[in-house]
């Protein structure tokens, strides 16, 4: 390890930094030239990031199951094709770097892509490729000048960064624009993202400023080079991080929902109803409630005269009518077969009754796919007054039994409790 005093500044602290960390070869200064073993050295950094990349497709592989988790593939051959130029380069000298320039441009601008293609896959945003494709041949037909008509290294690290800078850049905007999940971890992400696509803009400059004394043909041997390479492995440590926390999340957020949602309807089912409803119930200022228990009539003659897949498509159809008639913040389950619940907030039981009109008028105007012209499905309800958390279970088999009246006195109506009308009982 050599140190030449104390460093003066940012710039020397950064400068020695940079040469404290190599082998004492490359403590002879900025121009001097890697021996083979430090260049072997400069590929550690490159097979890391293969090495995450491997991880995210580890990852990807793992979820293949669940669905969106595509964009994991498309981060990784990001990596993968940034570590290949990043590793191949730190092998060239400085008259192949320009000689290949074109080839190793061709492989770091397709790695920022594929972030970016990747990044705006997650928030199913578009990575314009045509804007993309056309930025590379600009960037493309600079490095081929100025590598091989000029030899100007300083002039095609400017263009290249800049040029995967825009590319990253790319999706941002939409990805910023829309209403996307607020969490932190997720608004993390992007930044992150956001930053980096700025720094690899601005880095050629950054780094001449931090790093003294350096000149155009030294820089692919030179502290540059290796705040280069600090920086990817640092961004994408940090990055692969995020984005497995993110994916983690992702897959328990689903694994929830389907633990909790009738797969034919996407209603709640019984065991997400009672765990919401607690919520809703203990919140006293949702109060009134009132409980509805809906149940189709005949609904054995729809399957056995017009098929199963008939039926399914009533119970979709007859789903999609109870969301569409209650309020934001309203329970609706499928509690199996062809039964539904309704747990309404600061409904009365006038209120009640008039939201289960409303569905019974929307079934009446609607037609079922699969079943002949004019046919309609009728449903009976019964309705219930719910007074507490406590009083939940009593509330739906009061309400069943309202049902069962319904059904007695010949299917297609509505019975309220008339008790709890007459006593006024409804929840304070
Ligand atoms: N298509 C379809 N049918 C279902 C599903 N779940 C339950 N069923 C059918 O629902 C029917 C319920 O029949 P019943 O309990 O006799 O009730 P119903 O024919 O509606 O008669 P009432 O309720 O007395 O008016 C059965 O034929 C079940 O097979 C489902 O997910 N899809």
């Amino acid at each position: 390890m050599c140190l030449w005093g104390w460093p003066h500044g940012l710039s020397g602290w950064v400068a020695a930094l940079g040469y404290t960390c190599l082998p004492s070869s490359f403590c002879a200064g900025p121009a001097s030239v890697f021996s083979l073993p430090d260049r072997y050295f400069a590929l550690l950094v490159p097979l890391c990031v293969l090495l995450l990349a491997a991880a995210l497709v580890v990852c990807w592989g793992v979820l293949r199951q669940q669905r969106q988790q595509r964009y994991l593939l498309w981060l990784a051959a990001g990596y993968a094709l940034s570590a290949i130029g990043l590793g191949w380069q730190s092998l060239l000298d400085s008259a192949q770097f320009a000689f290949w320039a074109p080839v190793t441009g061709v492989l770091y601008l397709g790695g920022a892509w594929s972030l970016a293609r990747g990044i705006a896959g997650r928030y199913g945003k578009s990575a314009h490729p045509r804007t993309a494709l056309l930025i590379a041949m600009v960037v493309l037909a600079a490095l081929y000048y100025y590598g091989h008509v000029q030899d100007r290294l300083l002039v095609r690290m400017h263009w290249l960064n800049a040029g995967l800078g825009l590319m990253q850049i790319l999706p941002m905007r939409g990805i910023l624009r829309s209403q996307l999940p607020g969490n932190r971890l997720e608004r993390a992400l992007r930044m992150s993202f956001l930053l980096f696509a700025c720094y690899t803009m601005v880095r050629p400059l950054l780094i001449m400023l931090l790093v003294p004394g350096l000149q155009g043909n030294d820089i692919p041997r030179s502290g540059y080079w290796l705040i280069t390479l600090a920086g990817t492995l640092l961004f994408a440590l940090w990055f692969t991080m995020l984005v497995v926390a993110c994916t983690v999340r992702d897959v328990f957020a689903q694994l929830h929902e389907e633990r909790s949602r009738d797969p034919l309807t996407r209603l709640l089912n019984r065991r997400a109803f009672m765990e919401t409803a607690e919520g809703v119930l203990r919140d006293r200022r949702s109060g009134p409630w009132a409980v509805v228990v809906g149940d189709i009539d005949h609904f054995k003659q729809v399957n056995d005269n017009w098929g199963h897949a008939c039926g399914d498509r009533v119970l979709q159809q007859i789903s999609l009518v109870l969301q569409q008639q209650v309020r934001q913040g309203d329970l609706v389950a499928r509690f199996g077969g062809e039964e539904f619940v309704l747990l309404l907030q600061r409904a009365s039981l006038l209120d009640a009754e008039s939201v289960v009109q409303r569905v019974r008028q929307q079934l009446d105007s609607s037609d079922v796919p699969g079943l002949p012209n004019g046919r309609r499905v009728t449903v009976s309800f019964g309705i219930a007054p719910v007074q507490s958390l406590e009083h939940l279970s009593k509330a739906l088999s009061r309400a069943d039994a309202l049902l069962y009246e319904a059904k007695q006195a010949g299917r297609n109506r509505v019975r309220v409790d008339a008790e709890a009308q007459a006593a006024g009982m409804v929840a304070p």
